[in-house]
């Protein structure tokens, strides 16, 4: 990992402290973590680990406690999710999330195209667009160019965390995260995604965090692979290091 280059993101120390009447819960724990540029880190981790939380305190929607968030060594720690937004995109396990279900695929993706821009693409002008989004939609696959005209709301499941994918790449990202992303699909469908997601983030150079419950991906994809435990990152290991670890060697881990 480069010592050298400023981080993507960077967090320094990040906790957060949960309290309720006498009860204090420390749901993330002195996390100190840099993410480097094309970094494609998978993340693993038990039930109530801390891994959406890390998303969370990431994109803003959770505040710390204490310590800070960095964005390509901007301190962003007191930012509104709003305005990470501009570097940070996200796709949820919820085909639902992702996309305004009575707009049309071409309406939602004409919004995603917008992001970052100050110009209105102005909705009316869609047509003019259209080509690009079918040839858009075609690289994704799964029938979606000729889906153009669909409310997003008609779509299967796959074809919506498509769009989401494509959604959230289409003006590609600082930081895209994956949250679970295949997990609500059924298991074909699962696996196209997950090869679509590799294609899209190695032909971007994205960066990327990716949340999966699946050994197997977390092994198989990415460059880096992160376990959290407790609030806690408790190992953060380097393709090399990957290679060399058997699913027994996760599965011990998780004891
Ligand atoms: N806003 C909150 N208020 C109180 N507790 C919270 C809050 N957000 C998360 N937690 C708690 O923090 C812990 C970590 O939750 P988190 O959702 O990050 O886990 P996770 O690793 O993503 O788990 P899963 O695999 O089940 O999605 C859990 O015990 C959860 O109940």
């Amino acid at each position: 990992m480069p010592t050298d280059k400023i981080p993507i993101i960077e967090l320094k120390h990040a906790t957060k402290i949960i309290e309720t009447g006498d009860e204090r819960k420390v749901i993330l724990d002195d996390v100190s973590l840099k993410i480097y540029a094309k970094d494609f880190i998978t993340i693993l981790g038990g039930n109530g680990a801390g891994k959406s939380t890390l998303f969370n305190a990431i994109s803003g929607t959770l505040m710390l406690t204490s310590g800070s968030v960095f964005i390509k060594g901007n301190d962003v720690t007191n930012h509104s999710p709003e305005k990470r937004a501009a570097a940070i995109s996200r796709v949820f396990q919820d085909p639902k999330m992702g996309t305004a279900p009575r707009m049309t695929v071409a309406e939602n993706i004409a919004i995603a195209a917008l992001r970052g821009k100050r110009r209105s693409l102005g909705l009316r002008n869609i047509t003019t667009y259209k080509a690009d989004f079918a040839s858009l939609a075609e690289q994704i696959g799964n029938g979606l160019e000729k889906h153009l005209d669909t409310p997003t709301g008609n779509l299967s499941g796959g074809q919506r965390q498509a769009l989401s994918l494509l959604m959230a790449t289409i003006v590609p990202p600082d930081l895209l995260l994956l949250d679970e992303h295949t997990a609500a699909l059924d298991p074909k469908t699962s696996v196209a995604l997950m090869q679509l997601t590799d294609d899209l983030v190695t032909s971007k150079d994205l960066t990327a965090l990716m949340i999966t419950h699946h050994m197997e991906d977390a092994l198989k994809y990415g460059n880096r692979l992160i376990v959290m435990k407790d609030g806690q990152i408790v190992q953060d290991l380097a393709a090399t290091e990957k290679e060399q670890m058997k699913l027994e060697d996760f599965y011990r881990i998780f004891d």
